[in-house]
Parts: structure tokens; sequence; C-alpha cells
């Protein structure tokens, strides 16, 4: 596959409350939804683990009923490799929390191959997922980016550790760099548990739409730290083809100097 260029100015709104960056968070998703399904009758969103999972539940107010949820198409930016019912399964969570209350057919929710979660075979569940997604490349349900070859998601939804990792890009592990492959793997992560599978920076990067969003004081270091630049922090490199927003709450955005 061709490299890629995918290059916006990172941009940010600061929230007074979690609650408020998760109702933000859902008005953002609904408007790209109903913008997406009408152009193309598809909306490919990529999901995140972590505080994300629960904010997801702002989409299932009155408000957003008319949602166009058949059309949605499903997936994860990383995900633990652990059976598809373990807690600690992004899948899990999010099935637990929003998918079954939301009429998304089935067939359009990509979790990972459940036979190599279920025998923690990290390898060849970031094999089969980059396959799916080509697959479905072919079929142009995910678009492509430019002439690159590489995916182009509509939106999506990530989050950050309080050491700067996005997805399952670590501070100080090779994943950050490969530029090849759609989906790469982790079988050391430094967050619990250990193996997992995660998009790579150019298929991060390529999504037309990225909003991180990010609560707490916890985080407030590392936000800084991505607001000046430290590349050190995969977040950081966090860019999109059309927008790559942060959402912030007060606390998160606590130690950002004042001109940012
Ligand atoms: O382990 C993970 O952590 C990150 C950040 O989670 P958060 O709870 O600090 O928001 C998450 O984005 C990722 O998907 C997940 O696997």
């Amino acid at each position: 596959m061709a490299s890629y260029s995918a290059n916006t100015k990172r941009e940010k709104k600061v929230f007074d409350t979690e609650d408020d960056v998760a109702k933000a968070m859902a008005e953002y998703t609904f408007n790209l939804s109903k913008k997406f399904c009408k152009k193309r009758g598809y909306f490919t969103i990529v999901l995140s683990g972590g505080d994300l999972v629960l904010w997801l539940k702002k989409l299932l107010v009155p408000e957003y009923a008319d949602t166009e949820w058949s059309k949605w198409h499903v997936f994860w930016v990383d995900e633990r490799v652990v059976p598809l019912d373990d807690k600690d399964s992004n899948y899990k969570q999010t099935l637990d929390s929003f998918l079954s209350e939301v009429p998304i057919p089935t067939s359009n929710i990509y979790a990972i191959d459940q036979n190599c979660a279920a025998l923690g075979d990290a390898k060849g569940a970031a094999i089969l997922y980059e396959e799916c997604i080509k697959r479905l490349v072919n079929q142009n349900i995910i678009r492509t980016y430019k002439s690159s070859g590489f995916p182009q998601f509509d939106l999506q939804l990530l989050g950050m550790g309080p050491d700067g990792h996005m997805a399952s890009l670590f501070p100080g592990h090779y994943q950050i760099k490969e530029k090849a492959s759609l989906v790469t793997y982790i079988t050391n992560s430094p967050k619990l548990p250990p193996k997992r599978i995660t998009f790579t920076l150019p298929v991060i990067n390529c999504a037309s739409y990225n909003l991180m969003a990010v609560c707490g004081e916890a985080q407030a270091d590392a936000v800084a730290k991505v607001f000046n630049d430290d590349f050190n922090l995969p977040s950081a490199r966090l860019s999109a083809d059309t927008q790559a927003i942060w959402y912030l709450d007060k606390a998160a955005a606590s130690e950002l100097p004042k001109c940012l």
C-alpha cells in the first residue's frame, strides 16, 4: 500500500464537566451519522474502550431517535485479546452498555475473531481483523483515503490514557512506527490486559473525523504535553483528513497554558 499524508491542525473544545463532554460527543456523532448516511448510505464508526464506552449512552436519548442505526458499521480501533465475554473485552463492554440498546444489525458489528480471542492469539486476531477491513474496502462499505489504498473511516471516537497512549499504541513501543500494516498487535502492553490488537497510526490518521475525548485530572499532564507537541506521546501524533478535535473537560485541560 502507498504511504499516507493525512494532516489537519489539532483543534480543541473545553467543557465544564465530563457529562458535557459525553453529551457533545454524542451530538458530534449524531450529526456525522446523518451526514454520511445521507451521502453514502453507510456510516463507518470506529470505537475505543475505556471511559468512552459509558459516554456512548448519551446517544440513547429521544433527541437522537431518528439515528439510522441500520446503516452503521461499527469497528474498534483497538481490542484486548481476551474471550469476547470477558469483562475486559472492549466489544463486550460496548455491547453491554450501548450496542445492545440500538438496532444495529449484528452483521455490521465487527468484533475480533472469536477463536483468536478465546486462544489469546494476538497475531492471528490482528491478521484476521486486517483481512476483514480489506474485505469491506473491496465491498465499498469502507472508503479509501485518496489513492493510497488505506481505509478511511467516517468517524473514530478515541480516548487517551494518562501515559499518552491512544488505541493500543503506547509510548516507547514499536507499534507506533508501523506504517505498512493496517492492524498490528502487542503482547506486552503496559496497561493490562497485555495482549491487544490495534489500528496503526496511518489508518487512525486517515479517518475523515477523529474525536479524542479526554476527562479527568489524571490526564492533564499528558494533555499539556500533547498540546506542546511532545511527539513521544502517541496521542500527540493524532490527525485526520478533515478534522481532528479534542473534547476536554476542565480537569483534563487544567495544565494547558492559557495561550493554547
Ligand atoms: O486500554 C485502553 O485505554 C484507552 C484509554 O482509556 P481511558 O479509560 O483512559 O479513556 C482506550 O482508548 C483504549 O481503547 C483501551 O483499549
